[in-house]
């Protein structure tokens, strides 16, 4: 099976062909091979998200490996990285076995094993760090994302725990301690206004604080998900310029949408961290231009309509993001020129395979390499149609939004895993 992709624009803006043979990039793809016109067309390699929310096992209603993959091969990603908040949790080397297998059955993009830190997410009890990393799954990465861990203890056993095959942990940094009562937005004039309980950023930057300077203490690495805040930046930038192994990721969301989406009370944007104001959402702009933000993740969280249609209060937090992620970063990254097409690789590609531990993601588009791309028409704009979507669930930020529709067709080791 051999693919040449003629007359693609690569991320430094030269064009070339690319031939790809059974499953890498190669010099020649030889006279049967399958021609695609790529005139017009920029290849990235494959996107990977550090932060995907699959819900199976235990709400295959809203999401499962499968249709989750699905949504990440039509967005461009190669590989997701399932984050541990299912139902069992993935807290044990077995179940972290399970969710690996589930993802090569579904064979449409790489489906990384983001373990537990604490057992069934209880914020109390280490899992098994070390079994699920000797597992097949090869867990790397640990999260108890969905719950902030406030145990400080904790945290610091977990960071040590890790330290001796590189391990990360992926902290949801939202001090609950310092939330207001049924906080679920922005703390600001818009909640007072809503009537709504609100996140005020210090709750994000404290445990971000506490949590760089744990790193620093054991000298393991920390991944910060979903930064919202100036604050959050700050201490992040600080914590960068001391030599403390720290990266972070920001979300399409928070880069494109703010408080303005609340005033109608649709729960569809409700989601912790919870979108900010003006000032936030530039700080992390400019955060993710500069690097003080590592990586683009889509913190892709399905939920059903049953879950959503509450009062805001009740609602269950997360929206989806995998299919519409290049499009927000090209609408508020790229378009107003604050990346560049080698800008994107890096934090959507290259950045976040290193963050996970991937040795065959985020690789350059060179022969000999793992033939994992995306092409991407950097000119094509459309409305955003939840019910186009291939995700199990609807909760979509973007609907009835005009944005960049760049996803030609997703190549997962040499494999087309999705195509317009
Ligand atoms: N982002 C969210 O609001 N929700 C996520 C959990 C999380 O990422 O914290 C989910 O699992 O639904
Ligand atoms: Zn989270
Ligand atoms: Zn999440």
């Amino acid at each position: 099976m051999s693919t040449l992709l003629q007359g693609v624009t690569l991320p430094d803006g030269t064009r070339t062909d690319l031939a790809i043979s059974d499953g890498v990039f190669v010099d020649d793809a030889g006279s049967g091979a399958e021609v695609v016109d790529c005139d017009g067309l920029v290849a990235l390699p494959g996107l990977v998200d550090v932060h995907t929310h699959l819900r199976e096992p235990g709400r295959e209603d809203t999401e499962t490996v499968l249709t989750g993959s699905r949504a990440a091969a039509r967005g461009g990603f190669t590989a997701v990285c399932a984050m541990a908040n299912t139902n069992p949790v993935t807290d044990t080397a077995e179940k972290a076995e399970h969710i690996l297998d589930l993802g090569w059955q579904a064979a449409l993009a790489e489906v990384v094993v983001i373990g537990a830190i604490s057992k069934g997410l209880n914020g109390a009890e280490l899992a098994e760090l070390g079994l699920m990393n000797r597992s097949r799954a090869r867990v790397t990465m640990f999260s108890d994302d969905g719950h902030c861990l406030m145990n400080a203890q904790l945290m610091r056993r977990a960071l040590e725990w890790v330290k001796p095959f590189d391990g990360v942990i992926a902290q949801h940094s939202q001090d609950s301690n310092l939330a207001g009562p049924g906080a679920c937005c922005h703390e600001g004039e818009i909640s007072g206004r809503l009537g709504l309980g609100g996140w005020p950023p210090v709750a994000e930057s404290a445990i971000i604080a506490r949590d760089v300077q744990l790193a620093e203490a054991t000298g393991s690495r920390l991944h910060v998900c979903h930064v919202s805040t100036a604050e959050g930046v700050d201490v992040i930038r600080w914590a960068k310029a001391r030599g403390i192994r720290v990266t972070a990721e920001v979300t399409p969301h928070h880069l494109l949408l703010g408080t303005a989406e609340l005033t109608s009370y649709d729960t569809t944007f409700k989601v912790n961290p919870p979108l900010r104001t003006d000032e936030h959402i530039e700080a992390v702009r400019a955060a993710l231009a500069d690097g003080t933000i590592d990586a683009v993740a889509t913190d892709h969280a399905p939920h059903a309509a049953q879950d959503k249609d509450h009062a805001f209060v009740d609602a269950r937090p997360g929206m989806i993001g995998l299919e519409q992620a290049l499009s927000v970063v090209i609408e508020t990254m790229v378009r107003p020129g604050r990346l560049d097409w080698a800008g994107v690789a890096d934090r959507m590609s290259h950045t976040p395979a290193r963050i996970a531990s991937l040795q065959t993601q985020g690789r350059p588009l060179a022969v000999g390499e793992p033939a994992n791309v995306v092409l991407v028409n950097p000119a094509r704009t459309a409305v955003v149609d939840k019910t186009q979507s291939v995700s199990l669930s609807r909760n979509n930020p973007y609907d009835g939004r005009t944005l960049p529709d760049p996803v030609e067709a997703t190549f997962w080791k040499g494999r087309r895993t999705h195509s317009r």
